[in-house]
């Protein structure tokens, strides 16, 4: 499945909570297989507002997948070979803050990378790149990404934070939550930062919008986090998600002026002369245009 469909431009990955999008029109259903193993679940790919979207749930429709052994590589090649431009992910995150409380929206512009052995890279083998990820969400996307949320009038959002993603699947103890927080980081969660960096492998724009559901266990006199509440707090909140990603649909087109789309560009060190076919096949949908 080397060439591109073009079935949908924009994707949408739900994460904890957030298993469909009701209201998709014309819809066709996916379940691809990729060279990097199969997506957590069927693609759905319907209109919303005149725009195609394919929509994946992270965990698998039925929660069946846990962080530390997602498909990370199969979801995002998926959502690539469908011709997908734009990524916005959808996700459950602890507060590591006061001031962001639980059912609000944050979109995070800073990614604090914790997994051990997850994998990070579609280039492990056959082809060695390094891509810039200072910026570890689509600066331009987010600018759009902030404006929908923004226009959600029933819920407070931040317009800035620094996700920490751990490699769980156990929450934190109460002294990680000490050390998380003398960190500086702001969020918890534990599926952001593979996803981030194989988006821009694959020269997709993604920005993420984070509903916080608890405060992990760093506070006094507090019940720590579990995963009931996790599921209570999106259950309540989780319409607020939808309708910024409504109102993200009904707003002009982004021109891609942000580089996402070329960042592999001047990220290959290895010589491509000297690949195999088999691993140009393999890497082809990702790095064709790289290796004339
Ligand atoms: C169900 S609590 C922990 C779980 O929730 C978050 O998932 P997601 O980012 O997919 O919304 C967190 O990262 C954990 O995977
Ligand atoms: N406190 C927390 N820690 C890690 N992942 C989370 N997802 C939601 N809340 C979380």
């Amino acid at each position: 499945m080397a060439t591109n469909s073009v079935e949908a431009e924009i994707g949408i990955i739900g994460g904890s909570g957030l298993y469909d999008f009701p209201g998709l029109g014309n819809v066709s259903e996916f379940r691809l297989s990729t060279p990097f193993g199969n997506p957590s679940d069927v693609v759905t790919v319907g209109d919303l507002n005149g725009r195609r979207v394919a929509f994946l749930a992270r965990h698998g429709r039925h929660h069946q997948h846990s962080p530390s052994s997602l498909p990370v590589a199969a979801n995002i090649y998926a959502l690539k070979y469908l011709g997908v431009r734009e990524v916005i992910s959808v996700s459950a995150v602890g507060s590591l803050r006061e001031h962001l409380r639980p059912g609000e929206l944050v979109v995070p512009d800073q990614l604090v990378d914790f997994t051990r052995g997850r994998r990070s890279t579609f280039f492990d083998r056959g082809l060695v790149a390094h891509l810039p990820f200072a910026e570890p969400f689509c600066p331009r996307l987010r600018e759009q990404v902030l404006a929908s949320v923004g226009s959600v009038t029933d819920v407070t959002s931040h317009d800035s934070g620094t996700y920490l993603c751990i490699e769980g699947p156990q929450f934190s103890t109460r002294a990680e939550a000490g050390v998380n927080r003398a960190l500086g980081m702001d969020v918890i969660g534990m599926t952001a930062a593979p996803e981030a960096k194989l988006a821009r492998e694959a020269g997709l724009c993604l920005a993420t919008i984070a509903l916080v559901t608890d405060y992990d266990c760093w506070r006094e006199n507090e019940e720590p986090v579990t995963a009931a509440m996790v599921a209570e707090v999106m259950r309540r909140n989780v319409a607020a998600v939808r309708k910024a990603i409504l109102h993200f649909t009904r707003s002009p087109r982004g021109e891609r002026t942000c580089g996402c789309q070329d960042a592999l560009a001047h990220a290959i060190m290895s010589n491509a002369a000297s690949m195999s076919d088999g691993d140009r096949d393999r890497l082809d949908l990702l790095a064709g245009p790289y290796l004339s």
